[in-house]
């Protein structure tokens, strides 16, 4: 694709001196690249977070069978790739960064880095579309610890893309996927009232999801929303569904990969018990659509592909599953136009919603998804605490950096 796009000079293309931010930071959750890897990766995700040690050594096992090697890093680098390629088809020149929340590439170095080239206006995107602390604030928090482990609060500053589970662009791809895999379930012999569609994502506390988003935005209803959201998506697919097969099918909002102790509620029903149940409703086939995901990482491949498939065969359920965004086209296209919204406000295509969903805001609310444990340095909220306000860089602190800014 670079091979054909125009030179962005000749083609008036635009560039960070007229653009909001001198680079987009592509924030990923990262995972590990090797079997050495696993266990440090592992307490990195639990650190202070009271996960059992038998469930780190028990995900453990998931990752060593794939050789220690989550596919996550990977699929980041191509959606790394696939948004500069996007950005500059639309000749915008714009460097893309990406950084993990728990692998290197980490965060801090990838923003201390770039400030060291002088980009210091940074824009977030988090490979995450929902509303919650596990799902939002946390890579909210990871910007600011890294400000403040790098000595760069106040010189850089790192804002965020709004949660974008509404955007068409990220729905689609499921939409698709599933009607694929109702057709080749009519292939083989299955009919639509045979059929049960559930849906799943990460399962969170009770608490994170009665927390999610802010009780401003009038968020806190009783179900909380990150299941509102996930529940919008999901009547989106399965009504398009309904007008493409032509009668409603049978679905369903299921939860995976649990961690925490049996004693802490995480939201239910997980999707293992849910497809226990469906023989007793009558269904001989299921089609699972990780809603929760933006790409087929360890938890989609292991937990779905499979502990689910695992327990629907040994019902002798007819099983598919769908796959997540990943890169394809529409995704991608969707990303960048969130990140038009920021770059060149000018230039930004409409804000769309396919749920009903209102957008979210570009800068969070006042203690939006706030987690329990207590307040950590966040950016890209307006009430991100005084000395971590990152809604302009002060121009005294960066000439004292002697970092300049991008030419
Ligand atoms: C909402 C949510 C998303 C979706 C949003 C997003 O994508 O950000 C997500 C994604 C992911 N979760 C992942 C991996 C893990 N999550 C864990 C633990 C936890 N996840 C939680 C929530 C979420 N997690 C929570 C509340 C915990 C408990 C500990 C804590 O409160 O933080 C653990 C610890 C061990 C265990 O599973 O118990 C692991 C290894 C990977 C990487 C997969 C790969 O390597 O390919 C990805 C993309
Ligand atoms: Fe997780």
């Amino acid at each position: 694709m670079s091979g054909s796009s125009p030179d962005l000079q000749t083609a008036g293309g635009v560039s960070p001196s007229t653009l909001e931010y001198d680079a987009v930071l592509l924030a990923g959750f990262g995972g590990p690249e090797g079997p050495d890897e696993v266990m440090p990766f592992l307490r990195n995700v639990t650190r202070g977070r009271g996960i059992p040690d038998e469930r780190l050594v028990e995900v453990s096992h998931h990752y060593q069978a794939l050789d220690g090697i989550s596919p996550i890093n990977e699929q980041n680098r191509r959606l790394r790739a696939a948004l500069q390629a996007e950005l500059e088809r639309r000749g915008v020149r714009v460097p893309v960064l990406w950084g993990n929340r728990n692998w290197a590439p980490f965060i801090a170095d990838v923003v201390a880095q770039a400030a060291r080239d002088g980009q210091v206006r940074l824009l977030g995107l988090a490979t995450s579309a929902y509303s919650s602390y596990s799902s939002c604030r946390q890579y909210r928090e990871d910007f600011g610890l890294a400000l403040q482990s790098t000595g760069l609060v106040g010189t850089v500053r790192i804002d965020k893309v709004r949660p974008y589970h509404d955007r068409p662009g990220f729905i689609d791809p499921f939409i698709d996927g599933a009607k694929a895999a109702v057709a080749q379930a009519l292939s083989a012999g299955l009919a639509l009232e045979d059929l049960e569609l559930v849906f799943t994502t990460h399962s969170i506390p009770m608490t994170m999801a009665a927390s999610a988003g802010s009780a401003s935005l009038g968020d806190h209803t009783p179900t909380g929303a990150y299941v509102d959201q996930h529940l919008a998506v999901c009547g989106v697919v399965a009504s398009a569904l309904e007008s493409w097969f032509g009668r409603p099918l049978s679905w369903q909002l299921a939860y995976q990969s649990r961690s925490g102790p049996p004693s802490m509620p995480w939201l239910e029903p997980d999707v293992n018990d849910v497809i226990s149940g469906l023989p007793a409703l009558g269904r001989r086939g299921v089609v699972v659509i990780p809603v929760g995901f933006v790409s087929d990482h360890v938890e989609v491949v292991w937990d779905l592909d499979n502990e689910a498939l695992d327990t629907a065969t040994s019902l002798g359920l007819w099983f598919h599953r769908v796959a997540t965004p990943g890169t394809d086209p529409r995704f991608v296209s969707a990303l960048v136009d969130l990140l038009m919204d920021r770059l060149e406000p000018a230039l930004a295509p409409p804000r769309i919603s396919a749920t009903g969903c209102p957008a979210r805001p570009d800068f969070c609310a006042a203690q939006c998804c706030v987690n329990a444990r207590g307040p950590k340095p966040t950016t890209a909220a307006v009430d991100s605490a005084a000395d971590w306000q990152q809604l302009d860089v002060d121009p005294a602190r960066l000439a004292a950096s002697g970092i300049r800014n991008a030419p």
